[in-house]
């Protein structure tokens, strides 16, 4: 790829993903805040479903999904926000979910342990003959069933109560395909798009979020054998390498070629499924 085509491919990521080249929080609050609450009137929804992990993406989402229900409200119309703690087991850093709740103040909040679901699922493949590579790589594929159990449970409860599934995806994961597909990549509305990682801090700062939380350090915290590993670990590159990629900012050579690799590689997962 030449650097004409490289600042191209760029370019046209940037469009694809919506980050605008200027941020102002309140004007982002308001704008999704507002996106969310006229998605529930229209839709005659009644409910809005989020899981809260204790990072900033759903600490952030779930504030939006407070001012939404709130609005909707004063509209006329009847509507909640179900906030959902999705555990395996005993999550390490429980303490700051449960923060993370009481700041985006739901209606009510739903817990479900997915662990005893996964594990499930996990041995009926193993009895089936299923193998896997090595003991991370189960591991690996464990943690994305973590994940498509919690998006089965945040369906169950919005199938039962009329509701909409919130996602957080943003731009940052977007452009890297770092979500699991039909897992937390399985959503109905998703009011973080076009956000970049610090933007979503900016966003969550401003709606007054504990500053611990806003800077906490981002964590899948999918897999068994290496927990809250950090996503930068993960990614191989830093959420700043990647914001300045999507910001228009100076960036080496390098990150800029690995991005768009990246973002070509992943383009199934932010499509419908191919069909001939
Ligand atoms: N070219 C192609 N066209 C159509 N489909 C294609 C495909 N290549 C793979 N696929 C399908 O996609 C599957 C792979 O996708 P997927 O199952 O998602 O798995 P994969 O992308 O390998 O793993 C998910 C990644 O996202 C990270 N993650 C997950 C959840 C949350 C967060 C977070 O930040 O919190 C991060 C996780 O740590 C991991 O690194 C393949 O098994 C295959 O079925
Ligand atoms: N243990 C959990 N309980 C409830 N929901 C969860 C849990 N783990 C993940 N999720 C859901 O999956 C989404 C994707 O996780 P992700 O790690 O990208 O976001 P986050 O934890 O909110 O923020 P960060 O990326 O900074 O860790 C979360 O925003 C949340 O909605
Ligand atoms: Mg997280």
């Amino acid at each position: 790829m030449t650097e004409t085509e490289l600042s191209q491919e760029r370019r046209e990521i940037i469009r694809d993903l919506e980050v605008p080249e200027s941020f102002d929080a309140d004007a982002e609050i308001g704008r999704r805040a507002a996106f969310l609450a006229e998605r529930l009137t229209t839709t005659g929804a009644r409910a809005l479903v989020l899981g809260i992990s204790g990072g900033v993406d759903s600490l952030t989402a779930g504030r939006l999904c407070r001012l939404a229900v709130d609005r909707a409200r004063e509209a006329g119309h009847t509507a909640e926000y179900v906030a959902m703690r999705l555990p395996y087991g005993a999550q390490k850093d429980e303490e700051d979910a449960a923060r993370a709740v009481e700041f985006t103040s739901p209606d009510r909040c739903l817990t479900v342990d997915v662990r005893a679901a996964t594990d499930a699922m996990a041995a009926s493949l193993t009895e089936s003959g299923m193998v896997y590579a090595d003991a991370a790589a189960e591991d690996f594929v464990v943690g994305n069933i973590k994940a498509r159990q919690r998006m089965i449970a945040q369906y169950a409860v919005s199938g039962g109560l009329r509701g909409l599934v919130v996602g957080t995806d943003h731009a940052a994961e977007a452009v890297t395909g770092f979500f699991t597909k039909y897992g937390d990549g399985g959503a109905d509305l998703v009011p973080l798009t076009g956000l970049t990682k610090r933007r979503v801090r900016a966003v969550a700062a401003r709606l007054g979020a504990p500053d611990d939380l806003v800077r906490k350090v981002p964590t899948a915290d999918l897999e068994t054998l290496t927990p809250q590993k950090p996503d930068e670990e993960a990614l191989g590159l830093t959420y700043d390498q990647i914001d300045d990629f999507l910001e228009g900012l100076p960036v080496s050579d390098q990150v800029a070629r690995t991005l768009v690799d990246r973002y070509r590689l992943t383009a199934h997962k932010r499509a419908l499924p191919t069909a001939p």
